[in-house]
């Protein structure tokens, strides 16, 4: 029975390890074991606040802590964790951080919410784990996914001895979350907290009040949370916690109390004042008095936080540059700030001095001295291999503000850093990386055989830190791309290089999205350079190689480059890389074919796709019973919806993107798109359903069904609306006119029948030489068009297959072909023919029966102009 336990346990352990997992995101990592908590008497009645919150009986599972910068929300997010650490009720802590790498996304943040639950309850790993090993691909999937599978779910069915008191989960600072639809879909995946679970979860969310997050909150319903303004806490009580700091920080320099409180009412009720204060004045040593009454210096005060706050950092800084030195060495000083703390407020990732001097080209003692001085705004720490950080955001958000930071020897020019370091990133990128970097010497050597210190010994984090950030560097420079500049030179020489160590380092994925921002950049600028010629080359390259080159990162200067068609830019700039030991290279294609990507996840066949309304993601219906949803630019598994009981027949999703319709056996359902729960279900037909569609304004969802009925439900209350009888067939296709006031059926019977949405009158009834499986209305409504040819409403038969004038060129998939106008223009070839498709302007998505979906994108310009047909990405 031990025996037993022991491997069990073992097991859990390599599942865990499949769970990226930041560290530094706990309140107690090693990371942020300088930060502060709430000194003894300060923060009594907030804290006592959301102590009775967490502990007590309130419906509202979240606790939305919000207040201006630097009123002490962090420093209360951590006291809270670490009381609810040492009681052994903090289920996990995500502390967000910009500039801070994987800590200023969301990335990582369920994966990491849950590898920190797993160590919390030995039930909770249990079932953690078996969620993995169901399905070891789930940290690829979406964040909702990951949440429902890693999270909810294990918290639902842990097996619990007794009523648990519930677990807290603390995250602090959303808003330094960088990217805006991963902070909607926190906040979505927050609002699924109150499902009734085994263990109770609840929630504290800390961040300023910034217009995303105010939002998502608006949106919430206020049964969901309650929420505490920290700036809007009586100022009495801020002053009276602010004096037992400065009391307690300064308490080895004896401060008279007039001086005390000239402190306190120039804070204003900011914390950050004081802290940074306190700590200018403490590092001050022998010269404090000066310090004082440098920051005291003109009245009035605290009238304006931010002021006093700017001011006091502007004191900070021309402090730094005190000395007595004459111009040009004063000039020197200030370049030096800027290049450094430019450096410093800006990188994506935070860097330690020596890795910083590599990347900036400066000596260690440039950045020693530099820093010197700024001990009271920068985290500089002793031991060389840790990062320096801000010791507050507010200090970044001083130094880029032309308007805040008025020394303009001292403002942080942007853009201009940004320019610089995407010059440092490739100068580094050039002079390190080459072939086989890591020494791995077989082509076929896998990345996980690999140890990770090998890794880092020949990648060192300068050179990791610039292959990961050199291109959003560049996008936020504003550089001008030209054909042959140093980019263009960069990609010629290492371009393989650069996969080669994104694949050492696990990044590989990143280089698709790279190279989409890189290729955006080049086509904004010229659009027909040879530069945008190769960016495009090298993402066809990766597209197509990307499953190969993650795992076995030699395989880049091997099967990528022998595969590729002879047209490939990318083949043709390496061709003296490819193996000599191949005397016979294989046959391949002239160009690149038409495929560009291939989606794999379904265990059964395809039977219907479609694109989401602002064409960001596909669905796919399955008959594994399945619709997954999936990222059309990168074609990442987004979520994974199920509860269906048969094949998945049809799916739809709603003109605002936020529902997805799908039907199966008899049953209709809606899911929500952002958190993929399942939302309603609708019973009624007795014949199997085959179609469904979306009224205009998404308040209505038709299905057709074999029971020869199209019924109309209700989407927000799932009641059942209409009954739509008369075909004497099964039903095979159903739309909503663009005004939504009619509906079109078409069925086995060989009719196409129109009906009066409102007063469910038949109004139209055309019949067709055969069925018609397809049906959409052109934009105006005037039109049907089916896959036998456009119908005109009112009149009896369907036109000839001439396009209408206004009509937009359309492109459609039949039996073998792809047409475009009702044209054939593309053969698909056996491996590509489909059971399903669906179009968005010029991109083709196709469902196989294989199970596997695949992309093919026209250029409709060449198309239409060149008579000839040219395919691209
Ligand atoms: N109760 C407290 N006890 C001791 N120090 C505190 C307290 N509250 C705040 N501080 C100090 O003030 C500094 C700023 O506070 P904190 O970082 O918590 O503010 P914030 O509201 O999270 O700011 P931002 O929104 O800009 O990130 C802290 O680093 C800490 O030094």
């Amino acid at each position: 029975m031990l025996t037993v336990c022991k491997v069990d346990r073992r097991d859990d352990h390599d599942l865990l390890k499949l769970l990226p997992s930041i560290p530094e995101a706990a309140f107690n990592s090693y990371h942020n074991q300088n930060r502060p908590l709430c000194l003894p008497e300060t923060r009594v009645d907030v804290l006592a606040q959301i102590r009775e919150w967490a502990d007590g009986d309130d419906e509202r599972c979240i606790f939305w802590l919000n207040g201006m910068a630097g009123t002490g929300k962090s420093t209360i997010a951590r006291t809270v964790a670490s009381e609810y650490h040492n009681q052994n009720q903090l289920a996990a802590s995500f502390f967000f951080s910009r500039g801070g790498g994987d800590l200023s996304n969301a990335s990582k943040f369920v994966s990491t919410v849950a590898f920190q639950l797993a160590k919390k309850r030995l039930a909770l790993e249990h079932g953690i784990c078996r969620a993995i090993a169901k399905n070891r691909e789930i940290v690829t999937q979406s964040l909702s996914e990951q949440w429902k599978v890693l999270v909810l779910g294990p918290l639902m069915i842990a097996e619990v001895d007794s009523l648990q008191s519930p677990l807290l989960l603390v995250i602090d600072a959303l808003d330094e979350c960088e990217n805006e639809e991963d902070v909607q879909n926190i906040l979505g995946l927050l609002a699924a907290v109150n499902t009734p679970m085994s263990i109770k979860l609840r929630v504290l969310v800390t961040s300023r009040p910034e217009t995303p997050i105010r939002r998502g909150f608006f949106d919430m319903t206020r049964v969901l949370y309650r929420d505490l303004v920290l700036h809007k806490v009586p100022r009495k009580s801020v002053d009276h916690d602010i004096s037992i700091y400065i009391r307690r920080e300064l308490r080895h320099i004896r401060l008279s109390e007039p001086i005390i409180s000239l402190l306190i009412k120039k804070a204003g009720g900011l914390f950050i004042w004081a802290a940074t204060a306190c700590r200018f004045i403490k590092d001050g040593e022998r010269v404090t008095a000066e310090r004082i009454s440098l920051i005291l210096e003109d009245s009035p005060r605290g009238k304006n936080p931010e002021k006093e706050l700017d001011k006091i950092y502007s004191r900070i800084l021309s402090n730094s540059v005190s000395g007595d030195y004459d111009r040009e060495e004063k000039d020197k000083l200030f370049k030096l700030f800027r290049a450094i703390v430019g450096a410093i407020v800006v990188l994506f990732d935070p860097l330690p001095a020596v890795m910083l001097s590599t990347l900036l080209n400066r000596s260690d003692l440039d950045v020693d001295q530099t820093l010197n001085d700024l001990h009271s705004v920068l985290e500089v720490p002793e031991s060389q291999a840790n990062p320096i950080r801000l010791l507050h955001p507010s200090f970044r958000e001083f130094l880029l503000d032309e308007k805040r930071c008025q020394d303009r020897q001292f403002w942080v020019d942007e853009k201009q850093v940004h320019a610089d370091l995407a010059k440092n990133c490739l100068r580094v990128m050039s002079k390190s990386l080459r072939r086989d970097i890591c020494s791995l010497g077989a082509p076929g050597v896998l990345v996980d055989e690999l140890v990770s210190s090998k890794v880092g010994q020949h990648l060192t984090q300068d050179v990791q830190y610039a292959c990961k950030f050199w291109v959003q560097h560049l996008q936020r420079s504003k550089v001008q791309l030209r054909d042959n500049d140093e980019i263009h030179l960069f990609l010629k020489e290492h371009f393989l290089h650069w996969l080669e160590a994104l694949s050492l380092m696990g990044r590989l994925s990143d280089s698709v999205l790279i190279l989409a921002v890189l290729h955006n950049i080049a086509k904004k600028q010229d659009s027909n350079s040879e530069m945008q010629a190769m960016i495009h080359d090298a993402r066809r390259f990766i597209l197509y190689n990307r499953f190969v080159i993650e795992q076995a990162p030699l395989q880049v200067y091997y099967s990528a480059l022998v595969f590729a068609p002879k047209s490939s830019i990318v083949r043709d700039s390496f061709c003296s890389q490819m193996p000599r030991w191949i005397s016979r290279l294989p046959q391949v294609e002239q160009n690149w074919n038409s495929c560009w990507q291939t989606l794999e996840g379904h265990s059964d066949g395809v039977r219907a796709v479609a694109f989401s309304p602002d064409g960001q993601l596909v669905a796919s219906a399955s008959d594994d019973r399945t619709i997954r949803l999936w990222d059309t630019a990168t074609g990442a598994a987004r979520s994974r919806l199920e509860g269906h009981s048969e094949e998945v027949r049809a799916v739809a999703f709603s003109p605002d993107g936020q529902l997805v319709a799908s039907v199966s056996g008899s049953t209709v359902r809606l899911w929500d798109t952002a958190t993929g729960a399942a939302l309603s279900r609708f019973e009624g037909h007795w014949g199997s359903v085959s179609a469904v569609a979306f009224s205009p304004d998404g308040q209505l969802v038709a299905s057709a069904s074999d029971d020869r009925t199209i019924r109309l439900w209700d989407t927000a209350t799932g009641a059942a609306r209409s009954r739509l009888e008369g075909h004497s067939g099964g039903v095979k296709a159903v739309v909503f006119s663009p005004d939504g006031r009619l509906v079109a059926s078409a069925s086995w019977d060989r009719t196409i029948r129109i009906w009066d949405t409102a007063s469910e009158a038949l109004t139209q009834e055309i019949h067709t030489d055969s069925t018609v499986f397809n049906l959409s209305f052109t934009a105006d409504g005037s039109h049907l068009w089916t896959d036998n040819g456009i119908l005109q409403l009112n009149s009896v038969s369907l036109c000839s297959a001439q396009p209408l004038p206004e009509y937009p060129p359309d492109l459609s998939v039949t039996d073998r072909w792809v047409s475009w106008n009702m044209q054939h223009v593309l053969w698909l070839p056996p491996e590509y023919r489909v059971s399903c498709f669906a179009v968005r302007g010029s991109t083709i998505v196709l469902g196989h029966t294989s199970g596997r979906v695949t992309f093919i994108e026209l250029d409709m310009v060449e198309l239409v102009d060149g008579g000839s047909l040219w395919t691209r990405m």
